[in-house]
């Protein structure tokens, strides 16, 4: 990890990622020449390759603006680089190495032939008008067509790329190469997209939060759910847990949360979508439209709220050791987490070593990333699957993460560390390949 830290000068949130794995694979690669000999572990953390580009363009007062853009192909032992792009000002290359390298893992658990990367830019589409989303993408696209492919690397959308960025850098895409492919996922259902694939993250954490639950011989009717963000994870996860009985408390967005201590129905979360989704207003207006409920705003979170279940699903980062201990001290059952790294280090040990049930991102969230592994297949036999036979299989690939997660997981006592079998069970998965292909 010190070396690793040379290499990797002050790229915080990739050291911390791969810290995470690197814990629980040192023990179990201890007694397993065959890896350590290889170097495979310090291979992994080496992406493939890094792609740096310009995005110039044009703003709406004929600014030339110029932004950077970025894709990191991490490994393609077991498929092409598969990944989401991300547009938000946090992004760095740190943070798309953490994000490539967590990918590669949670790709390998699908069981899906997807290797693992992920892109994007600093640039904030907040407050953009759509001709200026379209100048960006178009001009990203220009750039990052020539290093992607069906066969190659397939991006999909991530924080601040949703459908209209995604149509945007497919257009450009077909028509750069002139050819109808599936190199990107997420597309609408009307231009080769597949049913699900926007409910999929969301509703994949809430069905490997309900394994989970059965597991421990609980279930999720009756319980209370604290979630974070009000981006398609957290519309999506809420959608589900309400479907399946469970009272949703808090959303939020960058600015603050809501807190509806009836808890957001059905009725409720259709007018935060159009909110979101159409509008592209902020959640405090929630309050405007509910007053029973309350709205804290300057950035707070919702960690404090008394509940049963976490489900941090904005960003990296947003649990901190004190939202943790909030959580303990709530006594939660749960933490699921929808997005990527959204607990610190620190905060993990603590919920973990508390005995909280803890679903580790790369397994939980990973429904997105599969469904668009079964977009793929879609695209390449010129088929549509519909709705009911990809919940089924969506359903069916969050058990069999969970059940992975349980056999390289379980302690002699019974409890799972989901981490830990997550990170083992990925590692295996991807360092055989490597090990088949010799020294590359
Ligand atoms: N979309 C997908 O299929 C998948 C997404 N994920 C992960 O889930 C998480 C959310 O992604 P997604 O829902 O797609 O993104 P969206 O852009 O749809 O929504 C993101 C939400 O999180 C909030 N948010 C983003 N950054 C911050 C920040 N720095 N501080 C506080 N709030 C923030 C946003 O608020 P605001 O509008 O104010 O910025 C918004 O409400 C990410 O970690 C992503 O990597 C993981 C697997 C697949
Ligand atoms: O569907 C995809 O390829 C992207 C998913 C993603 O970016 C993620 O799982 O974090």
């Amino acid at each position: 990890m010190d070396e690793l830290r040379e290499r990797n000068p002050g790229q915080d949130e990739f050291v911390q990622a791969v810290g995470e794995v690197a814990r629980d694979v040192f023990d179990w690669i201890a007694d397993k020449p065959e890896y350590t000999d290889a170097q495979i572990l310090r291979r992994l953390t080496e992406p493939d390759r890094i792609v740096s580009f310009r995005v110039c363009w044009e703003d709406d007062d004929h600014r030339i603006r110029v932004e950077r853009g970025w894709r990191v192909q991490n490994n393609n032992a077991i498929g092409p680089y598969k990944g989401g792009l991300r547009f938000h000002p946090s992004v760095t290359e740190s943070v798309l190495k953490f994000l490539a390298f967590e990918q590669t893992f949670k790709n390998a658990l699908t069981g899906l032939p997807l290797g693992g990367g992920k892109g994007g830019s600093s640039f904030d589409p907040k407050g953009k008008s759509d001709a200026e989303i379209m100048r960006f993408c178009q001009s990203f696209m220009t750039e990052l067509y020539r290093h992607i492919g069906p066969h190659t690397d397939v991006p999909a959308g991530d924080i601040g790329v949703g459908s209209r960025e995604i149509g945007y850098l497919f257009g450009q895409y077909k028509r750069i190469v002139n050819r109808w492919e599936g190199a990107i996922t997420g597309k609408g259902l009307g231009w080769g997209g597949s049913e699900l694939r926007p409910e999929a993250t969301g509703f994949g954490a809430v069905y490997f939060l309900r394994r989970m639950l059965d597991h421990a011989g609980d279930s999720l009717e009756g319980k209370s759910v604290v979630l974070s963000g009000a981006g398609n994870v957290a519309l999506h996860a809420a959608q589900k847990l309400i479907e399946s009985g469970a009272k949703v408390l808090t959303l939020s967005d960058s600015d603050g949360f809501i807190h509806d201590a009836d808890g957001i129905d059905q009725g409720k979360l259709d007018w935060i979508k159009a909110l979101k989704q159409e509008r592209r207003g902020r959640i405090k207006e929630y309050v405007e439209e509910y007053p029973d409920a309350e709205y804290h705003g300057d950035g707070a979170q919702p960690w404090d709220v008394d509940c049963d279940i976490a489900m941090p699903c904005a960003t990296q980062n947003e649990i901190d050791e004190d939202d943790a201990k909030a959580l303990i001290d709530h006594d939660v059952l749960a933490v699921v987490e929808g997005a990527n790294m959204p607990t610190t280090h620190a905060a993990a040990r603590a919920i973990r070593d508390a005995g909280i049930l803890f679903a580790p991102a790369k397994a939980a969230n990973a429904g997105g990333v599969a469904v668009s592994g079964l977009e793929m297949s879609q695209n390449a036999e010129r088929v549509s699957w519909n709705h009911e036979k990809l919940d089924n299989q969506l359903t069916d690939l969050m058990a069999e993460i969970h059940d992975k997660c349980v056999e390289h997981g379980a302690d002699k006592d019974g409890k799972v560390d989901y981490a830990r079998g997550a990170n083992i069970a990925g590692f295996e998965k991807v360092a055989g390949a490597m090990l088949a292909f010799g020294v590359v």
